[in-house]
């Protein structure tokens, strides 16, 4: 692996680029092979939702991340390498697919920068297999971005993915780099207040509220006398707007609402696009170190600090809500143990967003280097706070119970570096949106105790907080 120092003033020192690419290029020749180069620019600070927003055409793929609270976002344009894959194997096909791509991958620029060097992104569909035929999403994308832009801690980073062979022209790659870096550049950022049009809009429940409640009342029937213990049900909202829906102010306003919750989306570069506002990280593996959320346990947030203290303490204290909590701990870490891993697990605390707190409790391990992070999202999807316990009974009757596709809703979507560091989160409050319509997803954890009409109202003040945001 090729590593050169950082150009801080790319159009004065290009010509080392130009080198390296022709020396690249040499050696594809040579050895009559191709080979992926990433470059990785330090560029002054940009807004990569804006970024998305202003460079993403219609027909590529693409993908955003962002933590406000991290002060971390990306975004990820378009593909030169990517892999669709459905069925059982996805996981395993997705993880020969990142190392077989790397070993063909060569470095430009300071790889010590945040978030340089090349990054999969990933996303997944919460079952193996989508039944609705015409889905948009398959239930697994692995992709290498030709651009991305992230910004960490307010430094940013730019890395073009590009794809060297013997016919290649070198110097119009460089021309293409120049042009991007100019418009880029060019891009303008207003401070962006809450955007809350007042947007006409149908909404059609999936699910009408009395069979959802049925569905929670046969539920609790089969957790009685079956080796059911918790079942996650998921409710859909069917939403018709009058005009399209606007992905980078709908996403703009999420960052906004939930400032602590991870803001994703991504566009299948067929016109449907997946985002959404997730409190709950499947994994994160940062030099080794594991951090997964054990999140499950729910109550509304309080119209004065007095209730929401005591909806805060009823939460902490109550069985049912624990008894749903400890399921999804004890599957984790088991499911770690398995791997040869030591989960430990830290103080439970809550998570409170703006509409809603959960029971929280984080656990962490170290990775060893041979164990693969997709090897661990595929241990770990779905864990009982999205699906139940126990889970192959749970994801059957999910089936049965839920008259939609589940597709991207409550499943795996991240990235991942060539160290084997990554983020994955779980993509619950989220939307399918095409045009100008969307449907919306959240479900709640059923488990002995709950009660029909606390878990409609739980799953429909998810739901709200969604719809608030979409314009
Ligand atoms: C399934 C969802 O949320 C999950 C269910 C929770 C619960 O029932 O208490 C809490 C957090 C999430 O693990 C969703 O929001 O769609």
């Amino acid at each position: 692996m090729t590593v050169s120092p950082c150009r801080n003033n790319f159009f004065v020192k290009h010509k080392d680029l130009y080198q390296f690419l022709l020396s690249v290029q040499k050696s594809c020749l040579k050895n009559d092979c191709k080979q992926i180069v990433s470059i990785s620019l330090d560029i002054d600070w940009v807004d990569p939702l804006v970024v998305l927003d202003q460079l993403t055409q219609a027909n590529e793929i693409n993908f955003y991340f962002e933590n406000k609270g991290k002060e971390e976002a990306i975004a990820a344009i378009d593909a030169v390498a990517k892999l669709q894959v459905d069925g059982q194997e996805r996981f395993m096909q997705a993880e020969d697919f990142i190392k077989s791509c790397l070993k063909n991958i060569v470095n430009f620029g300071n790889i010590n920068q945040p978030f340089a060097g090349s990054h999969f992104f990933c996303y997944f569909s919460f079952f193996d297999q989508n039944s609705q035929v015409n889905y948009p999403f398959p239930s697994a994308t692995i992709f290498l971005p030709r651009w991305q832009i992230a910004v960490k801690n307010q430094h940013c980073t730019l890395v073009n993915n590009i794809i060297v062979n013997a016919r290649v022209d070198v110097q119009k790659i460089i021309q293409n780099l120049q042009n991007k870096l100019k418009l880029i550049d060019s891009l303008e950022y207003h401070s962006s207040k809450l955007d809350y049009f007042p947007v006409k809009y149908r909404k059609k429940p999936v699910t009408n509220s009395a069979q959802f409640k049925r569905s929670v009342v046969s539920a609790l029937e089969k957790i009685n006398s079956s080796r059911l213990s918790k079942i996650v049900l998921a409710d859909a909202l069917d939403v018709k707007s009058k005009n399209h829906f606007n992905l980078y102010k709908s996403l703009d306003n999420l960052r906004q609402i939930h400032p602590n919750c991870y803001i994703f989306s991504t566009s299948n570069g067929k016109g449907q696009n997946f985002i959404g506002a997730s409190p709950e990280r499947l994994i994160s593996i940062h030099n080794q170190q594991l951090i997964t959320d054990a999140l499950a346990g729910s109550a509304p947030r309080g119209k004065t600090p007095a209730e929401d203290a005591a909806n805060a303490n009823h939460l902490l204290n109550s069985e049912k809500e624990r008894h749903e909590h400890l399921l999804v701990i004890d599957f984790i870490t088991q499911r770690l143990s398995q791997l040869g891993l030591l989960p430990r697990i830290l103080a439970p605390r809550l998570r409170q967003l703006s509409n809603i707190q959960h029971l929280w409790t984080p656990i962490s391990a170290v990775v060893p280097t041979n164990v693969h992070p997709l090897k661990i999202v595929s241990q770990l999807h779905p864990t009982p706070a999205v699906a139940g316990a126990a889970r192959d009974v749970a994801c059957a009757e999910i089936r049965r119970y839920e008259s939609f596709e589940r597709g991207l809703y409550a499943a795996p979507l991240g990235w991942i570096d060539s160290q084997g560091n990554c983020e994955f989160i779980v993509g619950i409050r989220s939307a399918l949106i095409d045009g100008d319509r969307a449907r919306l997803y959240a479900g709640a954890g059923i488990v002995a105790g709950s009660d029909p009409e606390k878990e409609f109202a739980e799953v429909q003040l998810k739901l709200q907080a969604l719809l608030k945001a979409l314009v």
